[in-house]
């Protein structure tokens, strides 16, 4: 079976969306973050701070392209992964990419929940720094992405029905995986 790819904007819900919907398929949870602070031994903001996001970026290409070999996994990508057209043309050859929306105050507001972790919103003014990459970056996710899920006002349990509801339409997913209809 193919990867399901999580691509989209910082505060989107890429990992802990990912990381439910993983729980739902049964399948191996992959958050490229994460792997990448675990094999480095400091956080995303501390590698940021200490080598500079050039660095960050490397780290982050060898690290999508191990884990795009893998199969049946869910992958959370970070906010950034599609600058690099490496990192998708990898990713795509064994998945299908989910692009995940939500609106301008909405990533504010879930971006600021947990301040200093995104080092590139660590800065006066946050919402000019999300406006301004938002418009850097949107064709770069439309242009990626074989599917797109809006967030804004949902909860992760409601985006996780739609992403399997899309993967079954699109023949994704094979037999049925627990649903809504399955919780009562
Ligand atoms: N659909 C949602 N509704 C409300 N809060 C959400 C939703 N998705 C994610 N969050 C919250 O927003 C914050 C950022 O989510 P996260 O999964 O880290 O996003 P990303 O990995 O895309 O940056 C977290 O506090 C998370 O719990
Ligand atoms: O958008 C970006 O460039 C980044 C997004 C972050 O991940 P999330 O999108 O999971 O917050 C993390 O990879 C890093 O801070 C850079
Ligand atoms: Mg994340």
């Amino acid at each position: 079976m193919k990867n399901i790819v999580l691509i989209g904007f910082m505060g989107t819900g890429k990992s802990s969306t990912g990381r439910l919907l993983a729980q739902r398929l049964r399948r191996v949870f992959v958050d490229i973050d994460r792997k990448i602070e675990l094999e480095q031994g400091m956080t995303i903001s501390e590698i940021f701070h200490t080598y500079g996001e050039e660095y960050f970026r490397q780290r982050e290409r060898a690290t999508i392209a191990k884990v795009a070999r893998y199969t049946n996994t869910v992958i959370a990508t970070g906010g950034g992964a599609v600058l690099n057209p490496d990192n998708i043309a990898c990713l795509k050859r064994r998945g299908v990419v989910i692009w995940l929306t939500a609106s301008p105050d909405v990533i504010f507001e879930r971006t600021s929940r947990r301040r200093g972790s995104r080092p590139l919103l660590d800065r006066p003014n946050p919402r000019d720094a999300i406006a301004g990459l938002l418009e850097e970056r949107q064709r770069l996710y439309q242009a990626a992405s074989d599917f797109t899920i809006d967030t804004t006002a949902k909860k992760p349990w409601q985006v996780v029905d739609e992403i399997v509801d899309v993967l079954r339409q699109g023949g994704y997913l094979r037999g049925r995986s627990r649903s809504k209809s399955w919780q009562g």
